[in-house]
């Protein structure tokens, strides 16, 4: 290894002095990110970051952006990346762990290149919960959790930009041999022993 290589793992996936493992969570809407977010970090010891969840408590704050980040999420749209970026940077920082699932990000291109311009870091891997629409869209019609997006028009919208904007984002990682995928159209249990399997490197050790 050359020494600018060594410098550059050195600096490399520093946050606010810490080392960080960051873990990007993508699939389409309603494929299941989230509730197998909730069994990584039961099992692993992650911090779920879902930006879907910081954008919507930002709308909540009351914050500047507020208005525009509804409007977004009502019509399937994605937030400029400065927005969410400095969500999830704040989020990291004030953590006390040192190892993240970043959860429905980056979700374009911009998304993409803006994290990794802004904060250097680059992900262990990404987990990509693969889907077939029909079966999201049957889960998100029945999710009941009063979201503005999940109804049929906004839905449709969703599997659009899916395809032509986060997809195109899963194949540049699978280029660089970052993706694993799992087969997410199986029932919970199913899928999260797939989940496992991947995290089992992360497994807090026994003392
Ligand atoms: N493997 C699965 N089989 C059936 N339903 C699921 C499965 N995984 C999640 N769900 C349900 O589908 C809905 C969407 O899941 P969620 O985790 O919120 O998806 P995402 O975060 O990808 O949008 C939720 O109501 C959840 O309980
Ligand atoms: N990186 C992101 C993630 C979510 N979002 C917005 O938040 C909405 C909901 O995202 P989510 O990840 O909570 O939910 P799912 O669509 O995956 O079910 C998206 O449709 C976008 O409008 C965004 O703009 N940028």
């Amino acid at each position: 290894m050359d020494a600018l290589a060594v410098v550059a793992e050195v600096t490399e996936n520093m946050l606010g002095g810490k080392k960080v493992t960051v873990v990007f969570v993508l699939g389409g809407p309603g494929s299941g990110k989230g509730t197998q977010c909730t069994n990584i970090v039961e099992h692993f010891g992650f911090t779920h970051l879902s930006a879907g969840d910081l954008l919507r408590a930002e709308i909540k704050s009351g914050s500047e952006n507020g208005t525009m980040i509804d409007t977004m999420i009502k019509e399937g749209k994605i937030v400029p990346s400065e927005v969410t970026i400095k969500l999830l940077q704040e989020a990291m920082i004030k953590s006390e762990n040192d190892k993240f699932l970043i959860d429905g990000f980056p979700r374009n291109e911009e998304n993409r290149a803006a994290f990794e311009n802004v904060t250097k870091i680059s992900p262990a891997f990404v987990l990509f919960f693969d889907c077939a629409e029909e079966e999201m869209e049957k889960r998100l019609l029945g999710r009941n959790q009063g979201r503005v997006d999940d109804n049929i028009e906004t839905i449709r919208k969703r599997f659009k930009v899916f395809v032509e904007s986060s997809l195109p984002v899963i194949e540049y990682y699978s280029s660089k041999d970052k993706v694993k995928k799992i087969d997410a159209a199986k029932p919970i249990p199913e899928v999260f022993e797939g989940v496992k399997a991947i995290f089992a490197p992360y497994a807090p050790k026994v003392k």
